[in-house]
This record gives structure tokens, sequence and C-alpha cells, in this order.
């Protein structure tokens, strides 16, 4: 369960998102919207108490953020899978080592230290790996998979890490077409198998409408709409995406296409994104 009263969330004292109001149920697949520094990834990284918590109340499952001891933060972090844009994967090792590396933080340290995983673990790593997909590469080394293929290791990790929460930061926006509709597919799969709840920032808005049972559009510094496919309308959109003009002639579709990241670096200096995004697709014209 995910609570959040009133937070302000900022760099520096500098608040990027005001008074948010979010409660969140265990199983939910929730897609986070929004243009480009939008704060999407301000929300994500808050959720594992990488965010400065200016005002409100913020709770993550048994935990209150903002006032949170070091060995609490850990513990929560342990149950809180992240899937990054890098995949941050060690290339020089194989497919099932990465994944069985998620493990590590559960294990007792000497074990972890040496990496001896028992049967259980190998074969809890071994399913991991047939849910992504990935049984024929096991033994191959990470630098040698494609970006697709990367990412859905990236996924095993984090899924063998157990957590309760997988958070996934843009997870298909360097991916082809077919590539992204794999990776979508395993977090659905994750979501309804495992009840992991997914929370994932999404620039594909045709996504987060298909595979997410819930949407959350970011704009203006707050939540701006928070509610199902369904209830997503066209007025929703044009706020979250800054299309002034109901009627949306071309130049409000260039005004949008500015405001993207697009094959450009992200003004985020925490993540060198360099994405591409269908642009008209993104902002729902
Ligand atoms: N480490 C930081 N220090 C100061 N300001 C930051 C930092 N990271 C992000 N910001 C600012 O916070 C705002 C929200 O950024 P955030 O990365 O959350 O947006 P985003 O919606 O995820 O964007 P993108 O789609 O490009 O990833 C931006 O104005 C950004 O410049």
């Amino acid at each position: 369960m995910i609570n959040l009263e009133n937070v302000t969330l900022g760099y520096n004292g500098k608040p990027v998102l005001n008074n948010v109001n979010l409660h969140m149920e265990q199983g939910e697949f929730v897609g986070i919207i929004g243009l480009s520094g939008a704060g999407k990834s301000t929300l994500l990284m808050s959720l594992i108490g990488s965010i400065d918590i200016l005002a409100g109340r913020y709770r993550v499952g048994e935990y209150q953020l903002g006032n949170i001891s070091k060995k609490q933060l850990k513990e929560l972090r342990s149950r809180i899978g992240f899937i990054f844009q890098g995949y941050n994967l060690v290339d020089r090792l194989s497919v099932l080592h990465n994944i069985m590396s998620g493990m590590l933080g559960r294990m007792p340290l000497p074990r972890a230290l040496v990496k001896c995983y028992d049967r259980d673990s190998l074969a809890r790593g071994y399913e991991y790996m047939q849910t992504v997909d990935l049984v024929d590469v096991a033994h191959q080394r990470c630098d040698a998979l494609s970006g697709g293929q990367r990412q859905r290791v990236a996924i095993a990790r984090a899924l063998a890490q157990e957590p309760d929460i997988l958070l996934a930061d843009e997870p298909v926006a360097a991916l082809d077409p077919r590539s992204a509709t794999r990776v979508m597919d395993i977090l659905n799969t994750i979501n309804s198998r495992y009840g992991v709840t997914i929370i994932a920032n999404l620039h594909h808005l045709s996504f987060a409408r298909e595979y997410c049972s819930r949407i959350i559009g970011i704009a203006e510094g707050g939540i701006v709409f928070d509610g199902s496919p369904a209830e997503l309308a066209q007025a929703h959109l044009d706020r979250i995406y800054h299309v002034t003009n109901s009627a949306r002639p071309e130049e409000n579709v260039a005004e949008v296409e500015r405001s993207l990241p697009i094959g450009g670096a992200s003004p985020c200096p925490r993540f060198n994104k360099n994405i591409l995004i269908p642009v008209k697709e993104a902002a729902g014209i």
C-alpha cells in the first residue's frame, strides 16, 4: 500500500511536484504519463526514498518516508525492484548470473559473498528466466544481447528480488515496437502472476491505455489526472501534453514535439536518455 497526503517533492528545497494526494493498493498496474520534465521520474524515485519530501505524509507499506532510518530504507528498497533505462547489467556475466544476482540482497552475507545459491533459488531463477523468455540464451554474456533482451534480463533480475513493487522508468522508450510490446506483455504477466504492483513511466500513451489499470497524468507541477484508461478523455490529454487549442492544428503538434526529448539528451541530469518517441501518438493527437 502506498499513501501520499499533501506531499510536495523537490530538489534542494525547490518543489517539483506539489500537494500530491495518491493512494495505491497492492497489485495495481499504474502508468505515469506527462511531458518531459513534468516530474514522472521524480515521483517514481520518491518511492524508494531518493527524493526530498518538502511537505506532507508519505507512506510506502509500513514505512513512513521522510522520517525513515537508514536500516528501514534499506529494507524498503529490498522490497522494491527498479528497472532503469540503461539496464544496469553486468555485461561480462551471463544472463542467468545477472538474474540470480537479484537474490543476493536477501541472502545471508557469507553465502552472498561467494554467490552460493541453493537449489530452490536456482529453480526460481530458472522460472523468472522462463517468464521473460530468455532460457535459450541463459549462458550468453549480457553484452552480446539486443536492447530488448537486456531489458528482459533487467526485469527478471528485479523479479528475482521478489519485490512487492516494480518501478520502471520508461521501460520501452528505447525499444522497437515489437520488443516494446514484448516487454509490456512481460510486465503484465508479472503483475497478474505474482501480484507485483507495477508503476511505469510511459512515453507511449497507447501502451498506457492498453496495459495499465490506472493512469496518472502529471502536468503543472502536480497530478492532473488519476483514473482508468477509459476515463482518460481528450481534455485531460490536452492538459497533460499542454495542447492549448482544442482544434489541435499542426502548430500544436509542433508545440508538443518541441517539448518532448526527441533524439536529444534528457534535461534530467540523472539519466542521459536518448530516445525517439512517436510524437503524435505520445500526445494522443
Ligand atoms: N537531480 C536533480 N536536481 C535538480 N533538479 C532536478 C533533478 N532531477 C530532475 N530535476 C528537475 O525536476 C523536474 C522534473 O524532472 P523529472 O526527471 O522528474 O521529469 P520527467 O517527467 O521524468 O522527465 P523525462 O520524461 O525527461 O524523464 C525537471 O525540471 C528537472 O530538471
